[in-house]
Order: structure tokens, then sequence, then C-alpha cells
């Protein structure tokens, strides 16, 4: 038995059908949605992640906005980028891509709370623990909404997390526990004393931590759903780099849903992103 698919580009190009209309919604009020970036330094991966984000807007219609700034900046050169983008009315929601290098918790402070596209400012992150709308964090949001949609059932589900990031592990779990999603997380870190066993009695695993192949088949329950968060990049046999997830291969073979890296999760974060730009400029 081989698992099914959590098809996160089919998932992505149905959201975007579905913000297209409210977008064209939000003209007939006067509203045009902008999404602004910031983008430091020259990574390929970093590049390509912002790249596709304004190639996603322009489909939707989504007006772009893009600030590409040198390896060499200053916190203080992005913050008053940031405080530009703050002001300028044509950007309704922007980021900055991540790492920058710089002091990130600075960086995410300064951004307008309203603008924060990522829900990752402290204040929707507060609003997320006292349980009071706002944006919330693409990539958690987009695991609940890829399950969601192959009607994978999350109420009542243990859920493994493995990886307390910020990004993704610690507001997934917080995000879990609400009672529009009625799961019980485990989140699992370096500290927990037996990662296995944690996985092994889990519905749900979603494997966060970064780190290549650390969800084994062993540690699979037959039949859980299996989502690949990790975005290692390695060098394949052929020198060329490519993504290596924190799902091994045989992992499809024991579970019953799984999504595929690249092609699950990714494209979902990017498509709750579109929401959230769509959220904050007044949908
Ligand atoms: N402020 C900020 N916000 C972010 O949302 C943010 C960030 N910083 N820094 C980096 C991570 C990573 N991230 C991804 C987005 C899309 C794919 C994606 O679409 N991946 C495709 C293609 C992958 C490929 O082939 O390279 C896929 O999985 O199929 C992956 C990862 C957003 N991030």
């Amino acid at each position: 038995m081989t698992a099914q698919i959590l098809d996160g580009k089919a998932a992505l190009a149905s959201i975007k059908d579905e913000l297209k209309t409210k977008v064209a919604a939000l003209k007939e009020r006067g509203i045009t949605p902008g999404l602004g970036t910031v983008l430091v330094g020259d990574d390929p991966g970093s590049r390509w992640y912002v790249g596709a984000k304004h190639r996603d807007c322009a489909e939707i219609g989504i007006t772009s906005i893009r600030r590409d700034l040198p390896a060499d900046s200053t916190l203080e050169e992005v913050l008053a980028v940031v405080r530009e983008l703050n002001e300028d009315p044509a950007c309704t929601g922007f980021l900055v891509q991540q790492p920058t290098g710089l002091d990130e918790n600075a960086i995410l402070s300064a951004v307008d709370p309203a603008k924060d596209v990522d829900g990752l400012h402290p204040v929707n992150l507060g609003r997320l623990v006292l349980g009071e709308p706002g944006p919330l964090p693409c990539t958690p949001m987009g695991c609940i909404e890829l399950l969601r949609r192959h009607e994978v059932p999350v109420k009542g589900a243990k859920v493994a997390v493995v990886g307390r990031g910020i990004t993704v592990g610690r507001p997934l779990g917080l995000i879990l526990t609400r009672r529009s999603e009625n799961a019980t997380p485990v989140l699992c870190h370096t500290g927990t004393r037996d990662l296995a066993a944690e996985v092994r009695t889990a519905d749900i695993v979603v494997a966060a931590a970064g780190v290549p192949g650390i969800i084994t088949a062993d540690m699979v329950k037959p039949g859980a759903a299996v989502l690949d968060v990790g975005v290692s990049r390695v060098e394949g046999e052929d020198g060329k780099s490519r993504i290596a997830g924190d799902v091994a291969d045989d992992v499809t073979e024991v579970a019953g849903w799984i999504s595929p890296n690249p092609g699950g999760v990714g494209p979902m974060t990017r498509a709750m992103l579109l929401a959230n730009v769509v959220g904050a400029a007044g949908a």
C-alpha cells in the first residue's frame, strides 16, 4: 500500500481561483490589495520564494511592491524600509523574507500589525494565544488547510508536531488547540525523551524540525497522515542542490496520507500568504 497524496499544488490552484473572486470584489469597492516584500541579500532559495510570491499575486490581481536590499544591509536600513512600507497606502500587507542575518524579532516588531501578512508580529501571536481574530502564520495554516481539503479529520486527532520553531511548530500547537480544530497536539523538540513513541501514537504527524529524514517508517502509525515541512538543501548525487524533507522516503509505504516535498506544504504556505494579503486589504 502506498499513501494518498496531500496535493499542495492542486490546493494552491483552487485557493487562487477562490481568492481571484475576492480580489475582484475588493476592486469593486475601490480597494486594490498590494503585497510588499523585503529581501535582504541574494540567497537563491530566498530569491525563488519571493519571486514565486509575486507571480502568485500577479495571477490573482494583487499588486506587487518589491524591495531588494544588498546582503550587507544594516538593521537600521531594513527598519527604514519597513517604516516606508508601513506608511505606503498602496502596500496593504508585507513581509520581510527570513532569514535576513539580522535581529528578526526587531524587524517583525517594527511591522504594522495590520500589515503583518506572515502573522508573526508579537501582537498577532498574542491574538492567537488569546483567541482573538487576526492574521495567522502561513505555514501552520497551510498544514491545516491541506488536511481539510483532503478531508483528513483534525477534530479529536492526536497530532505529533515535531519542531518548536516560531514560524511552524510553536504556532501550529496553538492553532490545533482552538475549538475550531479541537485536536490534541504534542509538541516535540530536541528535549523530547522518546520521539518515536510520540510519533507512533499520532494520527497526524507534522515534521518541521529541519532535520532531513528524521521521521522514518518504523515511527509512523499505519494509516497516519504525514506532513513534511522540512526544507533543508542538500547536494544530490549529480552535484545539484535539492530539497531534503524531514520525512524519509519509505514512510509512504506506511502512511495513509503524505504531503510530497516539494509540492505539499510549500505551495500551501504561499496560498495562506495570499489569503492573508486579501484579508489585510479588507476582505
Ligand atoms: N517572512 C517570511 N515568510 C515566509 O513565508 C517565509 C520566509 N520568510 N522565509 C522562508 C520560508 C520558506 N517559505 C516557502 C514558501 C514557498 C515554498 C514553495 O512554494 N515551495 C515549492 C517549491 C520548492 C522548490 O522547488 O524550491 C514546493 O514545495 O513545491 C517553500 C517555502 C516561506 N518562508
